[in-house]
């Protein structure tokens, strides 16, 4: 059965490895690929488990499962939202949404509709907005977040936990498109902020 999501191999395909359907000759199952071990002749040694099977004793306890999904969009801090708009609407001919003001995140939100993804274009809401900072470094506005998809946003920041991603929030908030969302500490992730939305 293929996964949800297409992505790169992760800890869950150790586990799945680790069960054993990773026989020499055999189909095994691995992010969505076939992987194949050609036979080896009855006089040779064994191959050596794959690299992934090693790392884990069968007495370990792998971390949740959860899978990456789409981009789901891309946000920019906006210096004068009107403005900002006119140019997606106007200029590059998208379809625009209006302003929608979210007072528990602190912005004011227009989403550009582009297909294949959305963008976000995000201007302060209140005293306490999480942008107003970025924005005050960043006097023409600028890529705020990426948001990705998630299988299981729960399973994800107890995994991403255990290894060193800080979450800025305990618990995840509704977020502009009705799910749960949680934001990851850009320090750790490559100076990119990363919203996580549950799919
Ligand atoms: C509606 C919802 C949705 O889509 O569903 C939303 O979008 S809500 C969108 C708005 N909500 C959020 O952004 C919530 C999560 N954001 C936050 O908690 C905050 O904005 C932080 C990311 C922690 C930044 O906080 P603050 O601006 O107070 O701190 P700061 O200026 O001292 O920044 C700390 C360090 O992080 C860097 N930094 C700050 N904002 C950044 C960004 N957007 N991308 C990459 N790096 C960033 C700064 O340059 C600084 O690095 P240096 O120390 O090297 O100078």
């Amino acid at each position: 059965v293929a996964p949800p999501f297409g992505r790169a191999p992760g800890p869950s395909d150790a586990r799945r490895t680790q069960r054993g359907a990773f026989q020499d000759g055999a189909r095994a199952e691995g992010g969505g690929r076939e992987l194949v071990r050609p036979r080896t002749s009855a006089k040779e040694p064994p191959a050596a488990p794959p690299l992934v099977a090693r790392t884990l004793s069968s007495h370990q306890v792998a971390g949740p499962v959860w899978n990456l999904g789409r981009l789901n969009h891309v946000a920019i801090a906006v210096p004068d939202l009107e403005k900002a708009k006119a140019f997606y609407e106007n200029v590059l001919g998208a379809q625009v949404s209006e302003a929608v003001p979210l007072p528990e995140h602190g912005v004011s939100v227009v989403f550009v509709n582009l297909g294949n993804t959305k963008m976000e274009l995000l201007h302060p809401l209140g005293n306490e907005s999480p942008i107003a900072g970025f924005l005050q470094k960043n006097k023409a506005g600028g890529m705020h977040h990426i948001c990705i998809e998630v299988d299981d946003i729960k399973a994800a920041v107890m995994d991403l936990k255990e290894k060193k991603i800080r979450s800025l929030s305990e618990e995840a908030k509704i977020g502009a498109h009705g799910k749960p969302v949680i934001f990851l500490h850009p320090k750790d992730c490559g100076g990119v902020l990363v919203e996580l939305e549950q799919a």
